[in-house]
Parts: C-alpha cells; sequence; structure tokens
C-alpha cells in the first residue's frame, strides 16, 4: 500500500480497523454459486434501464448522520426501482454495515449483490458469502492478482477498484474482468467525476467498466454513460430520501434523457 500518510484520516482509520479484522475470520472457507452481475447489466440493458448498482449504506465519513431503517427494506425499494444489482457495506466501524446485514439483504432479494468492505487479506474474503466482491487496488497493491485468484476459486466475481492509469494498468495485467474507477479520492474524499472521463478511454473493450461515486443526479448518470461506463454503481444519492424514487430516476436517466431531447427537438424543428 502506498503511504498511508498520503490518505484521508478518515481512509486511514478504516484501512488500520480492516487490518485489525483480517485474519479474525471464522476460518471455514466459503464456496459461492454466484448471481451473475454481467447478465444482471444485460437484462437491464435490454429493459431500458441504466445498469445499476444501488448501494445500502447506511453511513460513511462524508456523510452526516445515520440511517436507521431496515437495510432490507431499503434494499427491496431499490430492487423494486430497477437496480440490477446492489452494494451492500460490511464495514461495521465507518459505515454502518455487516456481515449479518449482507446475508439477509442477499436472501430477500434476487439480483447480484456486491460486499462492499475494505480486503486487504485473504482471510476476510471467508467472512461471508456474496455474489461479488471488492478490490481497492490502491490497498492491496502487489496482492491484488493473489487475491483476484482467491475470490475466484472460492467462486466470487470480483469488482477490482481504480483511481487512476496506474492502478487501471494493474488491474488489467492482474486479470480484472470488472473495473471500477473510483470518483473519490481516497487521499482526499474529493469527488471528481472527471476522474472516470480521464480513465475509462484506457479501458480494454472486453473488460466491464463501472463508475462509482459521486453520481447525484441522472445528468451525472448520462455523462458517465457517455464516458463509457457498462454501469454505475451509486450510494449517497439513493439513500438521501425516497430510495425506490431515487433509483428509478437514476435507472430512467437515459430514457427520460431521450424524451426531453425529443421534446426540445420538435420544438426546435416544428416551431409554431
Ligand atoms: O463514501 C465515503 O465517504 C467513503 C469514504 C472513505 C472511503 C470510501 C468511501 N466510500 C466508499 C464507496 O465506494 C462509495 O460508498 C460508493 O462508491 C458510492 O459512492 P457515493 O455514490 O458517492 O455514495
Amino acid at each position: 500500500m502506498d503511504d498511508p500518510d498520503e490518505l484521508a484520516p478518515a481512509v486511514r482509520s478504516i484501512l488500520s480497523a480492516a487490518h485489525e479484522r483480517a485474519g479474525s475470520g471464522p476460518g471455514e472457507r466459503v464456496s459461492v454459486s454466484p448471481r451473475d452481475l454481467d447478465a444482471a447489466f444485460e437484462r437491464a440493458e435490454a429493459d431500458g434501464r441504466v445498469p445499476l448498482i444501488a448501494e445500502v449504506k447506511p453511513t460513511s465519513p462524508t456523510t452526516e448522520g445515520t440511517r436507521e431503517d431496515d437495510p432490507v427494506a431499503l434494499a427491496e425499494r431499490m430492487v423494486a426501482g430497477g437496480a440490477a444489482a446492489l452494494s451492500v457495506l460490511t464495514e461495521p466501524d465507518h459505515f454502518g454495515g455487516s456481515v449479518d446485514t449482507l446475508e439477509r439483504v442477499r436472501d430477500a432479494v434476487d439480483v447480484p449483490v456486491l460486499r462492499k468492505d475494505f480486503v486487504v487479506d485473504e482471510a476476510q474474503l471467508d467472512a461471508v458469502e456474496s455474489d461479488v466482491v471488492l478490490l481497492i487496488a490502491r490497498f492491496v497493491e502487489d496482492d491484488l492478482a493473489d487475491l483476484l485468484a482467491a475470490a475466484r476459486d472460492r467462486g466470487f466475481q470480483v469488482l477490482v477498484e481504480v483511481h487512476d492509469r496506474e492502478e487501471l494498468e494493474r488491474a488489467v495485467d492482474a486479470g480484472a474482468a470488472t473495473v471500477g474507477v473510483n470518483n473519490r479520492d481516497l487521499a482526499e474524499l474529493v469527488v471528481d467525476l472527471g476522474t472516470f472521463e480521464s480513465v475509462a478511454r484506457h479501458v480494454p473493450d472486453e473488460v466491464t467498466l463501472i463508475a462509482e461515486s459521486g453520481i447525484g443526479s441522472p445528468a451525472d448518470a448520462r455523462r458517465m454513460r457517455a464516458a463509457g461506463a457498462d454501469a454505475l454503481l451509486v450510494g449517497s444519492a439513493i439513500m438521501d430520501g425516497d430510495v425506490e424514487a431515487n433509483t428509478r430516476e437514476l435507472v430512467r436517466a437515459e430514457a427520460d434523457g431521450d424524451a426531453d431531447d425529443e421534446d426540445h427537438r420538435d420544438t426546435t424543428e416544428h416551431p409554431t
């Protein structure tokens, strides 16, 4: 991992908690029969929905307060709103997540579920079954290929998260099939959608590409899709208010955007 002093204090704290949890898992190796993430994205596309991973994110270092609603009820409403897949935070100390929450959510829905946590050690993979696990290139550095193999051996699909071109190259070299470009700089916790736009153009076509973080509106969703996102991962903007309506607004971003464009064209081409 790079110099911890370069990371935001909250991220240093998240990582040190992750290292403390590493190796203290149940010890039993999990074996997963995953729900297919790419197939879920394809179903959404065929249905005219923007492929969206909606995140159950009770709190975070950059969110005020904690959302106390039942996470299973939230997850079910996200699926009702058209989410192709879900992300569930399992980090307990900074995001209000738990492996128990993930298990309950996964039992309640039929879409793929991503385990969102800060995995730095193989034993952490055995904490709970999910369809997809996250590996953050910045935090696992030279262990990326080994952790990717260890996750796949257990049946997981793997989302490898990157933030810049160097991390993208490491992810591709390690054999990542699904890459997420995080618009949130974990050194400073600043969000810039331009990050995705600059990194996305270097991603090989065969890689499934996900735009992560800072997507707050249908216009942002269209911007990420125009830059090449196969799917979007959204937490805060969905958790802020009515999660079903918020999810629906994002999955309809292209359909509604096209309709808006059509209205606009009609007015300008056929003035009354
Ligand atoms: O969200 C945070 O505050 C955060 C802080 C430190 C490390 C990671 C953090 N977020 C993790 C995530 O990956 C996001 O929850 C996810 O990409 C969704 O982002 P958003 O839509 O901006 O909530």
